[in-house]
């Protein structure tokens, strides 16, 4: 029998079935079941017994619910960035995107009722959306055509982040702040990480004092958050490879010595645990096909044990949230129920129903009764008959009358379907009153064995991690770095910088990219190298540029921008307007770049003084405090940006500029190629198959545009 290989890479596997689909359109990726989908009977009578047997739904309901689960799933997401962007973003989703919707012109398929935008009433500053079509309703919508291109565009530039409406309820429940050390245990493919970095990066112009450590046991499934971690930008992310379940004891350096350490507790814990996810029905119906009572029990061991370790990991006082896409209580209340009895008054559950204004959901269940797999289901774990006792276990029995009233399982949250049209969802939220009893969180001498672990000597050369080798990363010495005193002196870097938190990839040889990361960032892995298994940290920052006419062989990279300009002197500088910058961003081609002189003199006088280089394009809008900053080059006789094409779009649009040369409407397009004696159908299939791919691969591949296009744009400019 052949080992299930877990360590495939499946980028690279996605890659060659993309080039095999270019090939042959008619190819079909692997994991791309949607026609599939389409053709799958939607009916499982033993799910409708386990849950009508566990009351998940108040009876009056069940026909709704059920109904429900059968329906496409409505497509949500949310606007990100500062507040000033995602204002700007949310004004032209409404008077460009959003139109036909709001006029009225858009039908729903099957009840003939005009669709309308929803905004989803409890997320912070109203930034997230629902509309009540599907991703393939929008896909094949000639009327939708420029929302579309609208959300795979701004979902690769980071503007826009389409996710389930449940699945953003977990990090709000969180509370995160820019100071939270979050551990987010279960993280990819990193949606929810996502918002987490993004509610830690809300103070803008500020480095939050926080970061969020994403981590996942499934190394493949790493990339994904290193493909999320990129498309934010932040310097306060650490990308690790664990069992969350046997999490790593980690160490920070002391506040009050630095000569010495202290056990790292983290403030937010996120357990989005697996799940058997039989409440995405809506999103993966091929679960309507494959559902088992047995999926439940087998998981409820390992998700006990992550959420035990992560109310280990949290700090008295600091928040966790533990959540599943499940209905089954085997899976939520249960796991909740054994912690709570185990952590004897340490932890307790938190209302937080009130944090979320309008969600609707019922309360959190006191009741179920646990089945085995050929449906029989038991009161007490003394009925169970003994081939069943290792599957069917004591603990996932409800909690008794006097449990009932101390552990408040309806505090709890139950999200069904047919609720707010969105998949179903469970969400816990915990708080830590004191040390939990099972640990000997107070012994010194236990955190002393710990510190001895993490002072162990760093590995000198390339770790192998999982099947993959990971390159190292190796921070800067400070000003006494080779390559730092040069960057100093051409940028004018101020004083306050740490240079001692930039790094690179490579022990030896041409640095070629500099990464940055926060001072806490930086501690973690300086004091924990031994024993965590890092797949990626460090904002892009510096790229080098040698033959450019500069005297320091390093340009900015817009990625690390945002987190580094700060610490920038004024020397590089450009305070640009509104028609100039709009002047830069459209002329994108790297090969002819704009003229100087095609600028107002407010522009050019600047450009006067600067010399060719790298430099900062700063624009600032006074009445909405709309503020972009961009990687700019001066070239000898031209200004250009240093910007990917879906950033480019991304800052056109908020300029309120004209973006109609990015707008490709694939059906006209299609038509024109069928008066090209292309068959018109085919065209049409060419052109799905190609954005099935893209979105299929959006969420989750590394996102190489950015890179190919910079490189392309360096390998110009150093012409
Ligand atoms: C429900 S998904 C998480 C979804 C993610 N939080 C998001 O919002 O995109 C569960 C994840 O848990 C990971 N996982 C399973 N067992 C794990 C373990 N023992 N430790 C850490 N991660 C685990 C899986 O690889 C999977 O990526």
């Amino acid at each position: 029998m052949g080992r299930k290989n877990r360590n495939v890479n499946k980028f690279a596997q996605r890659k060659r079935e993309k080039r095999e689909q270019e090939k042959n359109p008619q190819v079909k990726p692997s994991g791309d079941t949607r026609k599939d989908y389409e053709e799958i009977v939607r009916e499982n009578a033993t799910f409708e017994q386990y849950y009508k047997t566990q009351k998940v739904c108040p009876e009056e309901e069940w026909t709704t619910f059920m109904a429900s689960l059968k329906e496409n799933l409505p497509t949500a997401f949310r606007i990100t960035g500062s507040k000033a962007e995602a204002d700007a973003l949310m004004k032209v989703i409404s008077s460009n995107y959003f139109s036909a919707l709001l006029n009225g012109e858009v039908k729903d398929d099957g009840t003939n009722e005009i669709v309308k935008p929803v905004n989803v009433p409890w997320y912070p500053g109203g930034f997230a959306w629902q509309v009540k079509l599907s991703r393939t309703d929008i896909r094949r919508s000639e009327t939708l055509y420029k929302l579309h291109n609208f959300l795979v565009a701004e979902t690769a530039a980071g503007g826009v982040s389409r996710q389930e409406q449940v699945s953003m309820i977990p990090p709000v429940a969180l509370d995160v702040k820019p100071h939270h050390k979050v551990l987010d245990m279960c993280a990819a493919p990193g949606s929810k990480t996502a918002q987490l970095i993004e509610f830690l990066q809300a103070e803008e112009d500020k480095m939050p004092t926080g970061f969020v450590m994403a981590n996942d046991v499934d190394n493949s499934r790493c990339y994904m958050l290193v493909h999320q971690a990129k498309r934010l930008n932040s310097p306060c992310i650490i990308i690790t490879n664990h069992d969350s379940a046997v999490m790593p004891a980690l160490r920070v350096t002391d506040p009050q010595d630095p000569s010495k350490t202290v056990p790292l507790k983290f403030d937010r814990v996120l357990c989005d645990v697996p799940c058997s996810g039989d409440a995405t029905l809506r999103k993966n119906p091929d679960i309507w096909l494959k559902w088992s009572v047995g999926n439940g029990n087998n998981l409820h061991g390992i998700q006990y044990r992550i959420l035990k370790r992560g109310c280990e990991l949290l700090a008295v006082g600091g928040r966790l949230v533990y959540s599943t896409c499940s209905f089954n209580p085997v899976e939520n209340e249960a796991v909740v129920a054994r912690v709570l009895r185990e952590a004897d008054s340490s932890l307790q559950l938190r209302d937080v129903a009130g944090e979320l204004p309008g969600l609707k959901y019922i309360k959190g269940m006191t009741h179920w009764r646990p089945a085995s797999k050929d449906m029989v289901f038991y009161d007490k774990y003394e009925d169970v008959p003994e081939r069943w006792q290792t599957v069917v276990r004591p603990q996932m029995f409800p909690p008794t009358p006097e449990e009932i009233e101390k552990f408040h399982l309806d505090k709890c949250i139950r999200i069904l379907p047919h609720h707010q049209d969105t998949g179903g969802f469970f969400v816990a939220v915990f708080e830590k009153v004191s040390p939990v009893p099972w640990t000997n969180e107070k012994d010194p001498q236990s955190e002393k064995s710990e510190e001895k672990e993490s002072k162990k000597e760093p590995p000198q050369k390339k770790r192998r991690i999982g099947g993959y080798r990971e390159d190292p990363f190796v921070f800067f010495s400070g000003d006494q770095e080779d390559v730092y005193p040069s960057i100093k002196e051409f940028y004018e870097m101020k004083e306050d910088f740490d240079a001692k938190c930039l790094l690179t990839r490579c022990y030896v040889g041409k640095k070629k990219n500099i990464y940055l990361v926060s001072p806490i960032v930086k501690d973690v892995l300086k004091r924990n190298e031994a024993n965590i298994k890092v797949i990626n940290t460090g904002v892009k920052t510096f790229v080098r540029c040698d033959n450019k006419n500069m005297t320091c062989p390093f340009r900015l990279s817009q990625e690390g921008l945002q987190s580094i300009i700060q610490f920038i002197g004024t020397k590089r500088r450009v305070d640009i307007l509104r028609e100039d910058l709009i002047v830069v961003l459209q002329n994108d081609n790297p090969s002819t770049p704009p003229d100087i002189s095609k600028f107002t003199e407010h522009t050019q006088n600047q450009l006067k003084e600067l010399a060719t280089g790298s430099c900062v394009l700063e624009y600032k809008d006074k009445e909405s405090n709309l503020r972009l900053t961009l990687v700019g080059w001066r070239g000898v006789h031209s200004l250009r940006a240093y910007t990917a094409t879906p950033d480019t779009v991304h800052y056109l649009r908020l300029l309120g500029a004209d973006t109609s040369k990015y707008e490709v409407n694939k059906f006209k397009a299609a038509e024109e190629q069928s008066e090209t004696d292309v068959s018109n159908v085919d065209a049409m299939k060419v052109s799905n198959a190609e954005e099935k791919q893209t979105e299929s691969v959006e969420d989750n591949e590394e996102d190489t545009q950015t890179e190919s296009i910079e490189d392309a744009e360096e390998a110009q400019s150093s012409k």
